[in-house]
């Protein structure tokens, strides 16, 4: 090999090598920060919550909110209301997690959204032993796929039976949405036990909503109740970090 060609597989190597490193520092950051995965720009009120907030004194005292769903019924949309208090057009599908930090009247919580593609849902089992509130959200109109979030929701209760449930009737906004009553006989929700703190709110993450009864103000009001209690009548949940989702 000429010296000008060693050079140059040297310089491939170095750029490789430099490349490589780069991509394992933002893999770290993002995991650092419970960031985003899905590409939206939460980050920013992330960062910002933590220069608003002294940082939890005890962050065993903070309580994790367990989004989930099937994918489209409107988790993404309806965290980033919750934490910005206005809706977004548009989201991309979530391909991993989204997390969220919020303080609010002393209380931290984080909110976690698990990615409902049929890939993901085999995940949220490891996290439902995590989570001290699951909100399940439901898209009112996808009538052809109730079936399906019932089955996934019925498969994660036996796991936690204590666990509060607050399942999310969405896109109530829309003309051929299926009322809450609809879809407590369609979910399956009155075979769920009279042991579990169940909620089934009318939602819509838009922004005409706001100021009607299907805001998602409604739901981080109900959140921070539930939260509220003490830890210790809250289901005592384990301390280990789940695995990291794939998307
Ligand atoms: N009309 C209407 N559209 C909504 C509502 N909530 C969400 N959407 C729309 O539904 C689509 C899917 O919303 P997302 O928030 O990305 O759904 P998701 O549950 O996070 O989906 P995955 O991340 O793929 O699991 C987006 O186009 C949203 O704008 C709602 O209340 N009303
Ligand atoms: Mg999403």
């Amino acid at each position: 090999m000429t010296l000008s060609g060693a050079l140059r597989a040297l310089a491939l190597t170095l750029g490789a090598a430099v490349a490589a490193l780069g991509s394992l520092l933002y893999i770290a950051w993002n995991i650092y920060f419970c960031d985003s995965n899905s590409g939206t720009d939460w980050d920013r009120w992330w960062e910002q919550d933590l220069w608003e907030q002294a940082p939890p004194e005890d962050p065993l005292d903070q309580r994790q909110v367990l989004v989930l769903g099937l994918d489209g019924a409107g988790k993404s949309s309806v965290l980033h209301y919750i934490c910005n208090q206005t809706a977004r057009n548009r989201f991309t599908p979530t391909h991993g997690f989204n997390c969220a930090q919020l303080s609010i009247e002393g209380l931290e919580m984080e909110l976690l959204e698990v990615g409902g593609s049929q890939n993901l849902r085999a995940y949220w089992p490891h996290y439902v032993s995590h989570a001290h509130v699951l909100v399940f959200v439901v898209d009112s109109v996808d009538r052809s796929r109730l079936g399906t979030a019932r089955q996934e929701l019925h498969a994660l209760l036996p796991m936690e039976p204590q666990l509060p449930l607050v399942v999310l009737a969405n896109k109530q906004d829309k003309s051929d949405a299926l009322s809450t009553a609809e879809l407590w006989e369609e979910l399956g929700l009155h075979t769920l036990s009279e042991q579990r703190e169940l909620f089934l709110l009318p939602t819509s993450a838009t922004w005409d909503s706001l100021s009607t009864a299907n805001s998602i103000l409604h739901v981080k009001n109900l959140l921070v109740t539930l939260l509220s209690q003490p830890l210790s009548a809250l289901p005592q949940q384990e301390g280990s970090q789940p695995p990291p989702v794939q998307g």
